[in-house]
């Protein structure tokens, strides 16, 4: 079975995609990481994440990037979205995503466009989502979690950039997919959100 899950920054999809995977025993693939992995690559090299040219060039990342800690930082966030918007860098990081959605067995995989363009046919769609401040908050709560100092409305401005960039740019934005369950979470804690998650994918039929 493929799971396609996708959602907004901080919207909890990778909660609840990493609890599917568990619960279904299905491997796990963070599409985000890819896109972060290409723009602080992009970044480090001198690159301008808004150059096409230069942020292809980024794809080659090694696969150590993306355990670097630097990932999750604001900066690679801001430049993930930024390289997203370009299709040769959505082209290049393709390949490596639709083989782990259609490796046997099945898979789960989380980011903006699973169900969309990755694998339109997976069996269950999911699309997460909550309001900005509440996804603004659990962003800023992770990060100073994780020993950032960061300003809440920075955290905001930034969620509401990236919504705007993913949801505008003209390759795969950022949409439901038709066929997928919505799956909103401004009023579900974690173990709620994954509760919901495992019923509305253990309620859809194979195809
Ligand atoms: N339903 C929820 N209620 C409260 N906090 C949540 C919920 N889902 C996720 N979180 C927390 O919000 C933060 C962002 O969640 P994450 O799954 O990484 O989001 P995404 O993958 O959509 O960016 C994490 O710290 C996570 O523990
Ligand atoms: N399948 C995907 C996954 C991420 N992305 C881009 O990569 C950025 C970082 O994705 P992420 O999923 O790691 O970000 P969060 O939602 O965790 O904040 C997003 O803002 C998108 O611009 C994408 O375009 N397509």
């Amino acid at each position: 079975m493929i799971i396609a899950v996708d959602g907004p920054a901080a919207s909890g999809k990778g909660t609840v995609a990493r609890a599917l995977a568990l619960h279904f025993m299905l491997p796990y693939l963070d599409t985000g990481l890819l896109y972060r992995a290409t723009g602080l690559q992009c970044l480090r090299h001198g690159g301008d994440p808004s150059n096409e040219a230069e942020a292809k060039a980024a794809t080659g990342f090694s696969d150590a990037m993306m355990d670097d800690l630097e990932i999750r930082s604001e900066a690679a966030s801001r430049a993930a979205s930024v390289v997203s918007a370009h299709p040769a860098v959505r082209q290049a990081l393709l390949e490596r995503q639709v083989d782990f959605a259609t490796q046997p067995g099945g898979a789960v995989l989380d980011g903006r466009d699973i169900g969309t363009v990755i694998a339109p046919h997976a069996e269950a769609k999911l699309f997460v989502t909550a309001s900005p401040e509440t996804r603004a908050k659990r962003r800023f709560a992770q990060l100073v979690g994780e020993g950032s100092k960061v300003a809440y409305d920075h955290v905001l401005t930034d969620i509401l950039a990236r919504d705007e960039r993913d949801s505008s740019r003209s390759a795969a934005p950022l949409k439901r997919a038709d066929d997928a369950a919505l799956l909103e979470t401004d009023d579900l804690n974690v173990q709620q959100s994954i509760a919901a998650a495992i019923a509305l994918v253990g309620g859809v039929s194979p195809r």
